[in-house]
């Protein structure tokens, strides 16, 4: 990122995803002078100081009013109280870029909370962005200028993959398949561990088989052309061990747990829009 392109940041909430979206960014070289955080609380922000060396407050106030770039970082249910704040005492939101990565709430929620005139855009990450592999969605309203996405795509690419999308319903989506996806993940490669455990593994031995083999899946799926359904293919020999896990998988319909899973996240985002 050139000078020229670096705005100064301001994370309102310090929780998991914004630590793991700054960690991401200063990971990959943009300067921690212009990163800033606040929370109510102070471990959080102590933790961030020490580790990144960015500036921090308790003050809400203090960290919109000196950021270029606010990234709305709360919980959904929080966001009216947090803008409703912010709105009553940093005079000049409308002259800032304003992102915001709660999930559920629509443009329609921020404007009636921060006034219509402010400048939005809705990023949807997810945890991994703190190594560096996160995936983001990213939806822009009509004022956002195209300055203004190239800066949030620098960003977000800082700490993995961006998709531009071109409505709110898909950023539903992906939220739940990339925003919960590590959890959804996790779930799973936490059950192999159990397995290799209750078949006698310690479970430091049993947890570095599992989480090796996901990212030799994940890389193998990336660097490959074969579709998944063959790359599954080339692992079960006709007759051997694997046709018979796959099985088990595929009689609890695995697939369809996945449809089910992804279905209510996106019913609690579109609840959530409604909510809150
Ligand atoms: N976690 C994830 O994987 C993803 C989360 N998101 C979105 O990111 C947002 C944050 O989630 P996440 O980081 O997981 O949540 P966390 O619960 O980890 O963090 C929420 C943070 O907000 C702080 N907070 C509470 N009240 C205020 C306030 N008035 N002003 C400023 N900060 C406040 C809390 O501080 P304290 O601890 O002191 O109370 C806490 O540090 C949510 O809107 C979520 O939808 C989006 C994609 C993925
Ligand atoms: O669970 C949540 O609501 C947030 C959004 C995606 C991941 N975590």
């Amino acid at each position: 990122m050139t000078s020229s392109n670096v705005r100064t940041i301001g994370f309102i909430g310090a929780g998991n995803m914004p630590q793991s979206i700054l960690g991401g960014m200063v990971k990959g070289g943009y300067p921690t002078t212009a990163i800033m955080a606040s929370n109510p609380s102070r471990p959080k922000l102590d933790m961030l100081e020490e580790k990144y060396g960015i500036y921090t407050s308790q003050d809400n106030h203090e960290i919109a009013g000196k950021a270029d770039v606010i990234v709305l970082s709360v919980k959904p249910q929080l966001m009216r109280d947090v803008c409703a704040d912010l709105a009553a005492h940093v005079p000049d939101l409308d002259e800032k870029l304003i992102i915001t990565i709660a999930a559920g709430l629509r443009f329609e929620r921020y404007y009636e909370y921060l006034g219509n005139n402010i400048t939005l855009v809705r990023v949807m990450p997810n945890t991994p962005s703190l190594v560096g592999e996160g995936v983001s969605g990213l939806v822009a309203d009509d004022k956002a200028t195209q300055a203004d996405r190239d800066f949030v795509t620098q960003v977000f690419n800082y700490v993995g993959l961006t998709l531009w999308l071109d409505n709110e319903d898909a950023i539903d989506v992906l939220g739940a398949v990339a925003g919960s996806g590590p959890a959804y993940f996790f779930e799973f490669m936490h059950g192999l561990q159990r397995a290799a455990e209750d078949l006698g593994f310690d479970a430091e031995q049993a947890r570095a088989m599992v989480q090796q083999t996901a990212f030799g899946a994940a890389r193998m799926a990336m660097e490959s052309d074969l579709s998944l359904v063959d790359l599954r293919k080339q692992v079960t020999s006709k007759g051997g061990s694997t046709a018979k896990g796959i099985e088990v998988y595929q009689n609890a319909q695995l697939s369809d747990i996945s449809k089910r899973a992804v279905g209510a996240a996106v019913t609690r985002n579109q609840e959530m829009a409604k909510l809150f």
